[in-house]
């Protein structure tokens, strides 16, 4: 899969995407990510990006020209088709569901917005889709579009484990259950029992039924849209009659 970032501080993604599993699965070719500053495609002498808005008001816009040239240009780089995201608290807000849809593409070009946001006229030319990591504001798109970066990237094959991707929670809304390693008794406080048993069948019950407790406490709405999709077992339901849900 190939991520395009296109950003006026390409600076900014040393470190998270330079480390760790990204940069290995970069070096196993699983995915491409390719950096591309936007000032790049500015035409005159002081290579403007941004200028003031029309309408006044504080801060400043992004142009559309550079930016246009360059979504264009980073496009017509690879033949594959990809889909181009701005990221954006107006966004559609980013969910496990998108990611794994996004998992599916070929190709990704993830646009920063900076300032203010750009002009919204590449908004309603040639932007596709536009997403949010959440309902507050940053400084810039570009960690937004890191964490869909990493977020994406992990359900890629190849770039983790498979069998933790299988198990892993917010597929079927459910949090995560609580993980513990050596030493069996730290500070005091010991490892539940259950989990130095060996004995599978039990281990997973209970991590099924951490799973669900820990939904019913921490995000019951999450668990009312496990309940809407039928991803609930009778046995799921049984346990959280006995919760008290
Ligand atoms: N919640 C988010 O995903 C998000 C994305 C971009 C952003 N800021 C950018 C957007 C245009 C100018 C700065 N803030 C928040």
């Amino acid at each position: 899969m190939r991520f395009d970032i296109l950003t006026l501080f390409p600076a900014m993604f040393q470190g998270p995407l330079t480390e760790s599993i990204l940069k290995r699965a970069q070096q196993a070719g699983r995915i491409e990510i390719h950096l591309h500053d936007i000032r790049q495609w500015t035409t005159d002498r002081h290579r403007t990006a941004d200028d003031t808005p029309y309408g006044g008001g504080a801060g400043m816009v992004m142009k559309a020209e550079p930016l246009a040239a360059a979504i264009r240009a980073v496009r017509a780089a690879d033949e594959r088709p990809g889909v181009t995201i701005l990221l954006t608290p107006d966004g559609e807000l980013l969910t496990q569901q998108i990611v794994r849809e996004l998992a599916t593409l070929p190709r990704l070009l993830l646009v920063c917005g900076h300032y203010e946001g750009i002009d919204e006229r590449v908004r309603e030319t040639l932007i596709d889709r536009e997403l949010s990591i959440g309902d507050y504001v940053l400084t810039g798109g570009e960690l937004a579009a890191m964490v869909v970066v990493d977020a994406v990237a992990r359900l890629v094959p190849g770039v983790i484990d498979s069998e933790s991707i299988v198990e892993e929670s917010h597929s079927d809304f459910l949090l995560e259950y609580p993980h513990y390693t050596r030493p069996a008794v730290w500070e005091g406080r010991a490892v539940p029992p259950v989990l130095l048993s060996g004995h599978h069948g039990e281990i997973a019950r209970w991590r099924r039924a951490e799973r669900l407790r820990r939904t019913l406490v921490r995000r019951p709405d999450l668990l009312a849209r496990a309940a809407a999709a039928g991803v609930l077992t009778k046995a799921d339901l049984a346990l959280l009659a006995e919760l008290g849900w």
